[in-house]
């Protein structure tokens, strides 16, 4: 399907099991023009489903969520991390959502008892009306799944090692998979909120701090992209596909060369939901630029540099999101 119609590149990894080399070359091809794509043919991710998990969730009565809620908006709880997070009134980003990760074992020799980063996801706790936990986990194994064949295929496409990527995300990613539900604006939205020809957005324009993002919208329309000519496109929903956009940490990696592109979402005057998988190397990951030169030995000099140290310092001390910004240092 030519771009105009679909918008986005399409991988398709079905096709990818017998034409590796040319569906490498769509993942390269769409990461390093848009940064965004289109994913066909995931296995284990049933939308349905997983958006059933949102509304279950979602639907909870405040006492439910108030018991899983980040200490920095219900100080009896110890989790600053991982967990609920809810509307902020006067917020331009209007959502509340649950992020939850893959659990360390406590006592774990390689994670400081200090690094919040590892804090183990509070699990809610379940009527029996919804195997809530259990889809979660297992829609949380099937996107890594997912992720890393996209980064086997990125490698194919870039000319290197098909497993060059995997190291980075195999001892303990700090991966956060979130839901998210985005309530209608509930009388007049804030002033920060209305963008250009009267706008109105429910997550301002941003790009992703983590590597790649996997992304679910369950057919809800709202989701805006920056297109390479400045200009932006509302991404229609395609049925059963995932988008994958690339973040912060992969593009200065290989220095600009994939693109984390700006995106937003703006109010669709219903409730809506989303599914994104914030894909994120382990704490102790080599992110320093200049990667490809540490990969092929050619280029100008590899810096290295954890991943862990460097996010933090970042949503501390740069892009300084309000709830992020009073957690403690780590090192
Ligand atoms: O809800 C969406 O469609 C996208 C949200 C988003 O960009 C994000 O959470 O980073
Ligand atoms: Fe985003």
């Amino acid at each position: 399907m030519p771009l105009e119609e679909s918008q986005l590149p399409i991988v398709d990894l079905e096709k990818a099991k017998t034409n590796p080399k040319e569906v490498a070359q769509v993942v390269v091809h769409g990461l390093e023009k848009i940064g965004f794509l289109f994913i066909d043919n995931a296995e284990g991710i049933d939308h349905e489903k997983l958006l059933r998990c949102c509304k279950w969730f979602f639907s909870q009565p405040p006492e439910f969520k108030k018991r899983i809620m980040r200490n920095f908006w219900n100080p009896e709880n110890k989790n600053i991390y991982r967990g609920y997070f809810p509307v902020v009134e006067g917020e331009p980003s209007r959502k509340e959502g649950f992020d939850s990760a893959r659990d360390v074992p406590p006592n774990d020799p390689e994670v400081s008892a200090k690094n919040w980063m590892y804090e183990n996801t509070p699990w809610p706790e379940e009527d029996g009306t919804f195997p809530f936990r259990q889809t979660m986990r297992d829609a949380y194994e099937a996107f890594h799944k997912v992720a890393i064949r996209v980064l086997q295929l990125t490698a194919i496409g870039l000319g290197i090692k098909e497993d060059t990527f995997d190291e980075l995300f195999n001892n303990k990613p700090l991966t956060t998979h979130r839901i998210q539900h985005y309530p209608p604006w509930d009388g007049a939205p804030p002033p920060n909120a209305i963008i250009e020809d009267g706008k109105i957005v429910t997550t301002p324009v941003h790009t992703d701090s983590n590597f790649l993002t996997l992304l679910l919208t369950f057919g809800f329309r709202g989701l805006e992209v920056m297109m390479p000519d400045e200009t932006w496109v509302e991404i229609k929903p395609r049925p059963n596909s995932i988008i994958m956009n690339i973040g912060d940490v992969f593009s200065r990696m290989l220095g600009g060369r994939v693109k984390a592109t700006r995106h937003r979402v703006l109010d669709i005057g219903i409730d809506r939901y989303s599914m994104p998988f914030f894909f994120t190397p382990h704490y102790n990951a080599d992110i320093g630029i200049n990667f490809l030169s540490k990969v092929t030995g050619q280029g100008p000099d590899h810096i290295p540099e954890r991943y862990g140290p460097w996010v933090v310092h970042l949503i501390k001390h740069v892009k300084k999101y309000f709830e992020y910004r009073v957690l403690p240092d780590i090192e």
